[in-house]
């Protein structure tokens, strides 16, 4: 048997030792690894609707309430005493669990979450890990380095994290353990800030009154819930289109949404309607059923430059135009998303997504905008009708520009996914990329179409008022 089932045989013997119940008269933990997907739950015989799956007692989840570290090192969870800046917090729940998973890792054999440490990645494909050629290929899209975040992560794993681990030998290592020095400490913590990004569960309290009791996943990451690693759950795989739920009581119940959750099906859990971009930077993976929830981020820069074209006005104008406004009340990026609906209730997404508009927030800023232009340079443009013109015209402009910020176009992007002969990252941010391309295409044609709807309305006005004036 190779080391990867041994692996999963053991975590399986583990979790049912530690009060997991897992149904495996019903479910089989698979080797995907073939298609890229790591481990996964499979159903290996037809699933009735709503049967429990599996369960995980809340002992079993890895937080900062179930691990020893906040009993042994209590004071590591307060804001940093000799810290000058007076504003620095305590570490919020990202911290926390990041420094529980070192503690928990760093213990070896002495965890008793050892088995499942021994099913967790020891590498990702999220972008936080990409090299510079690699991250090349994301080139225009959401996926910015700021969003991606490597030096911010690195600066806080750096400053809060590693130093408590350095100054706590004993209590990090179990005895006898040479401890790591602070460069390799800093590449674990980076694996577990990773894994708790693409593995962790906020955890609501049980309290049946819960308002997110029903959701088995949740997005905030944002430190304001606990976070803990949940065995088992985590071990599903997930998709747009899904058929689990984890229901978060005294236990962790997941149960099947379908009523026909068939042999060989694999169960799915969800993490939402995301972006492919965001499932790369969380997860490190795309799949197609998350394309409808792709998103382009538009910036009023590039609609302003768009619009000093359009009005043949240099950009020092609308510059100055852009003075009499405070700051907060000028937008400066807008989300372009289509209409996606939400999956029905047994996870199926049935919606037609559909690009029905731009952005109401940028066409409410762009007209806003131009009515203080007109009253600041009344020559600028002749009245409310040639306002909508211009308006449909800088933005089509603008789309049009951020179509060439890609280091390829849509047709070469197809092309190199029909080869075929591709990493696995190239491939993913070509997906990205040529996602948020079909988009602003979507967008482009959606401005020719209401620029001739305005013209057709505005030729019936005057046939209209022709007639009624003969
Ligand atoms: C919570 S884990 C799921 C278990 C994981 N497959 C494993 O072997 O440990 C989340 C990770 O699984 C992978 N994953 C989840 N859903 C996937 C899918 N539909 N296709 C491919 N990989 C997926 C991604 O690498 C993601 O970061």
């Amino acid at each position: 048997m190779g080391d990867f089932q041994t692996a999963t045989n053991s975590f399986l013997t583990w979790f049912k030792s530690a009060g997991g119940e897992f149904r495996d008269d019903l479910l089989e933990i698979k080797d995907l690894r073939a298609r890229d997907a790591g481990r996964g739950i499979v159903a290996i015989k037809d699933i009735p609707q709503e049967t429990t799956l599996f369960t995980i007692p809340r002992e079993a989840i890895i937080s900062t309430e179930t691990s020893k570290l906040a009993e042994r090192l209590p004071e590591a969870f307060d804001a940093p005493a000799d810290d000058e800046d007076d504003d620095s917090e305590p570490l919020d729940s990202w911290g926390s669990l990041i420094l529980v998973m070192l503690y928990e890792y760093l213990q070896g054999e002495s965890s008793k979450w050892k088995p499942y440490f021994d099913v967790l990645p020891q590498a990702f494909d999220t972008p936080i890990f990409w090299s510079e050629a690699e991250l090349g290929e994301l080139q225009g899209t959401c996926l910015t380095p700021e969003k991606i975040g490597k030096q911010q992560s690195d600066e806080m794993l750096r400053t809060r994290i590693v130093p408590i681990v350095l100054t706590n030998p004993t209590i990090f290592y179990p005895e006898g353990v040479a401890p790591l020095s602070e460069d390799d400490l800093l590449v674990v913590a980076h694996r577990m800030g990773s894994t708790i990004m693409a593995y962790a569960f906020d955890l609501d309290n049980g309290n049946e009154q819960s308002d997110d009791e029903e959701d088995g996943w949740v997005e905030d990451r944002e430190g304001r819930t606990m976070l803990g690693m949940v065995p088992m759950a985590d071990i599903l795989n997930a998709n747009a289109d899904f058929n689990a739920h984890i229901n978060h009581g005294d236990k962790l119940e997941v149960t099947s949404l379908r009523s026909d959750l068939k042999t060989g099906t694999e169960i799915l859990n969800y993490y939402g309607p995301l972006p492919s971009s965001e499932l790369l930077r969380r997860y490190g993976y795309v799949t197609p059923a998350h394309r409808v929830y792709d998103v382009v981020e538009l910036s009023w820069n590039s609609v302003l430059s768009a619009l000093a074209d359009e009005l043949n006005l240099p950009a020092e104008v609308l510059g100055e135009v852009e003075t009499e406004f405070d700051e907060e009340e000028l937008e400066e990026y807008f989300i372009i998303e289509r209409d996606s609906g939400e999956p029905d209730g047994e996870g199926r997404l049935t919606y037609t997504a559909e690009l029905r508009e731009i952005s109401p927030e940028l066409e409410e800023q762009l007209k806003t905008f131009l009515k203080a232009l007109k009253k600041a340079r009344p020559d600028s443009f002749a009245d409310k009708r040639k306002r909508g013109e211009i308006c449909i015209a800088a933005i089509t402009q603008a789309l049009t520009a951020k179509l060439e910020q890609y280091p390829t176009s849509a047709q070469e992007d197809e092309a190199l996914l029909k080869k075929g002969d591709l990493s696995k990252r190239h491939r993913m941010a070509i997906e990205v990329r040529l996602g948020e391309k079909k988009l602003l295409q979507e967008g482009v044609a959606l401005m020719q179409q209401t620029a001739s709807e305005d013209e057709a309305a505005t030729e019936e006005g005057s046939t209209k008022r022709a007639k009624t004036k003969a």
